[in-house]
């Protein structure tokens, strides 16, 4: 069986470094260490010590030019101090040995504005998409349903149909200026997270179940690997029922259902020697 060692990417604005953690852990990951950018840039750490790399939300350079931007343009033009190879170089090496990458919410932001995702034919630099503005001009912080697309290649949602996880973003409605690409994603089942009416189960662009007006109610992008995975929910704040808004209401199972996501990257990293 092979070992899972997870890197939690922290520094410059993260705060969910933590939680994502604590749920990595929770899942049997065998190691899990939270590293911050400065030591990658330095080179005091190497990405390909890992086999799955989460990138955690927060306010990355205070948002400042817009969410991730700077931090995108840190990754993208960065030199490890101590071999002077481009970090990005070593990203995409990560990504060429076969590592996972999971992205939430500013972690999604960073995958979007690297062009990690959506990823066509294996381009990782390439950006086609944006994660910008919510439609109600505030910031959004609530909890909100979620269609799996079960025809998705995403390693992380494997066996899921329907989630419900809390958001909380300023800039998360998913855009493209190219219709192609969102139908591209459509044609490749890339669409892997919408929100949905828990009503009738099906996606919706009627605000709050959409919380911030995404096109094609995209809540979640995985590359046609389905190893690279970025939604805008927070599944690690949902690793335990009392998590749940209405844990002292209803009967709910013990675990989080956001720990299935984490739980399906180990058991596919335990299966492969990355
Ligand atoms: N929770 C988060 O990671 C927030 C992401 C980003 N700072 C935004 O407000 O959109």
């Amino acid at each position: 069986m092979a070992q899972v060692k997870v890197l939690v990417l922290a520094g410059f604005g993260t705060n969910c470094e933590r939680e994502t953690a604590y749920a990595c852990r929770a899942v049997g990951a065998d190691r899990v260490d939270i590293v911050h950018q400065a030591e990658l840039i330095h080179g005091d750490r190497r990405l390909d010590d890992f086999n799955f790399l989460c990138l955690p939300g927060g306010f990355l350079d205070g948002d400042n030019l817009g969410a991730a931007q700077a931090a995108a343009h840190r990754f993208r033009h960065a030199r490890v101090k101590t071999t002077g190879e481009p970090l990005m170089e070593q990203l995409l090496a990560f990504i060429k040995k076969g590592g996972l990458i999971l992205g939430i919410c500013n972690g999604f932001q960073l995958m979007v504005k690297l062009g990690l995702l959506p990823g066509f034919d294996g381009l990782y630099t390439q950006r086609l998409v944006s994660l910008t503005y919510n439609d109600s001009g505030r910031f959004e912080d609530r909890w909100v349903w979620l269609k799996v697309n079960p025809q998705s290649p995403c390693i992380f949602t494997r066996g899921l149909e329907r989630l419900y996880l809390p958001v909380r973003h300023g800039e998360g409605k998913f855009v493209t200026l190219d219709e192609k690409v969102l139908e591209r994603l459509k044609e490749e089942n890339l669409h892997t997270l919408q929100y949905a009416d828990p009503q009738t189960g099906e996606p919706t662009q009627t605000y709050p179940l959409n919380p911030n007006g995404s096109m094609a109610a995209i809540a979640g992008l995985c590359d046609p690997t389905g190893r690279l995975f970025g939604l805008m929910p927070h599944p690690e704040a949902f690793n335990h029922r009392t998590n749940h808004p209405a844990w002292t209401r209803e009967s709910l199972p013990e675990e989080g259902l956001g720990l299935s996501l984490f739980r399906n990257a180990v058991e596919y990293l335990r299966q492969r020697d990355v």
